[in-house]
């Protein structure tokens, strides 16, 4: 197995004294990773520090091996990732957005573009400018982009939020159809357990800042009814002793 993410003492505090501390996360080659944690946890900042979007004030990121840092633009390359509502150029269609988004992936051609966009669900709207897009489709678009040039890590924040229930089976679909065809790893934020629960191999939690508990759901729900049972007592240990950051 290769490691795919590495990170080590992460920590980032912003001004207001809110951040996270001490992150320790392994990813494997293939690994589903479900990042679960109340509004606030910090779940977004380790993303975004995960992605290079903001540094760490302490700690180390490896992707594949390699530190972030070092060798940014050859990890990012292998990265495909949607965090926070992604800003578009309003006045592109949706297959003029894929095509920018090509730009920096010279083997891509038209034909991917359109599987993609067929995959999201876009490919009927694929010459409407985005500006006429609703929430669910813009993050429809953005997941195409994310996931356009084959890569073999995603990182996805809130993927499913704006999407209707034919979107967020897609999206279940979408994530199965790139793990068990190309092995691709992911690490996914989002507040729907139940989607995690069917999609996620590993699930962690997040706690005022602190990875607070980590598993393999197979196991976990050996031990208890469902994904959504165990995160609400250890949320509820959690809250019993809260460290801040
Ligand atoms: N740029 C910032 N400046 C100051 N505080 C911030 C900033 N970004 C995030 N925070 C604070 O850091 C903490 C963690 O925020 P983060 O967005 O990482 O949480 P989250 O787990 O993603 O939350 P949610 O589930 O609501 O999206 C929060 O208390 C938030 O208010």
């Amino acid at each position: 197995m290769n490691t795919v993410l590495a990170t080590n003492q992460l920590t980032k505090q912003y001004g207001n004294q809110r951040g996270i501390r001490d992150i320790q996360l392994e990813l494997q080659s293939g690994d589903i990773y479900g990042l679960l944690g109340p509004n606030g946890a910090g779940k977004t900042t380790i993303l975004k520090l995960i992605t290079g979007l903001i540094r760490p004030d302490r700690g180390t990121v490896q992707l594949f091996g390699q530190d972030l840092t070092e060798h940014y633009e050859h990890g990012m390359r292998r990265v495909g990732c949607m965090i926070e509502s992604a800003d578009f150029h309003e006045f592109l269609t949706a297959s003029q957005y894929l095509r920018l988004v090509s730009q920096f992936y010279p083997e891509l051609t038209e034909k991917h573009r359109e599987e993609v966009l067929d995959r999201v669900g876009l490919l009927a709207v694929r010459d409407r400018r985005i500006r006429g897009f609703s929430t669910g489709m813009k993050q429809k678009l953005a997941l195409a982009a994310a996931i356009l040039p084959k890569p073999e890590f995603v990182i996805l924040d809130e993927p499913t939020n704006g999407l209707d229930i034919e979107g967020t089976v897609m999206f279940r679909e979408l994530v199965k159809h790139c793990s068990e065809e190309r092995g691709t790893t992911f690490l996914i934020s989002s507040h729907m357990i139940h989607e995690l629960e069917q999609l996620c191999s590993r699930v962690g939690i997040i706690f005022d800042g602190k990875l607070h508990t980590e598993g393999y759901v197979s196991e976990l729900l050996e031990h208890n009814q469902s994904l959504e049972q165990f995160y609400i007592h250890e949320l509820q240990q959690a809250k019993g002793g809260t460290v801040h950051v």
